[in-house]
């Protein structure tokens, strides 16, 4: 990591809270080595609203949880027809309907066109305001194809290719997902602020 400006020394490895394993898998072979963190499941209360709003808060409460540096993540799946619905509340909506209820969702619109938006969120302490980084990728909504092991994987076309995101090698998604382009800001963010952390990860 350069070191751009002043270092900022952290005291231990950042906290990516998650309970989603697929989620921390791509997250680790994303990052790499580039930022030493562990992982943790915390049950922390979602704000309703808008992304960047409910990240910063859920990086807020963690903070506080964790009492250090933590990384918080959240994804949205936003219809342009539907002005960004179902946005945050995507989790909720694919438990109860499932891909073929979110394409009916569609049913009554010519514009299949959505967007995935992963929303980072990066606390250094409980005293600390968070930072958010927001990564996007443009695509439409599809019929279900390829394997299900991952959310609405499925159903979601990136623009520019003829595979949905779940039939995509895993390394393909991985160069062109939100949760790619949301952490290529996080990592530069590392490496400008250059801060140095006093213990090795386990990971
Ligand atoms: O990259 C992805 N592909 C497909 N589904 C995803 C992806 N990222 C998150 N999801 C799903 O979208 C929803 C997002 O909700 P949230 O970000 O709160 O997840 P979590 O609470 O499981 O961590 C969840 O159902 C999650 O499984
Ligand atoms: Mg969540």
């Amino acid at each position: 990591m350069e070191a751009a400006g002043r270092a900022v020394l952290v005291s231990r490895p950042v906290t990516f809270v998650t309970g989603n394993a697929k989620k921390l898998e791509e997250v680790k072979a994303i990052l790499g080595q580039s930022i030493p963190f562990q992982s943790l499941k915390l049950d922390l209360p979602e704000l309703q609203g808008e992304p960047e709003e409910i990240s910063k808060e859920k990086a807020r409460l963690a903070a506080v949880q964790v009492n250090g540096p933590v990384l918080v993540e959240d994804t949205c799946l936003c219809f342009n027809a539907l002005k960004g619905l179902p946005g945050p509340y995507i989790k909720w909506f694919l438990q109860k309907i499932g891909h073929e209820g979110l394409n009916n969702l569609l049913m009554a619109y010519e514009d299949k066109s959505a967007y995935a938006l992963c929303a980072f969120s990066f606390a250094l302490g409980p005293d600390v305001e968070p930072i958010t980084f927001l990564g996007k990728t443009p695509g439409k909504i599809v019929p279900a194809r390829g394997p299900n092991d991952f959310g609405w994987d499925p159903i979601f076309q990136p623009d520019g290719y003829d595979q949905t995101y779940a039939e995509m090698p895993k390394e393909e998604k991985n160069k062109i997902s939100h949760r790619y382009r949301a952490l290529a800001m996080v990592k530069s963010h590392f490496a400008e602020a250059g801060y140095s952390f006093s213990t090795p990860s386990k990971e």
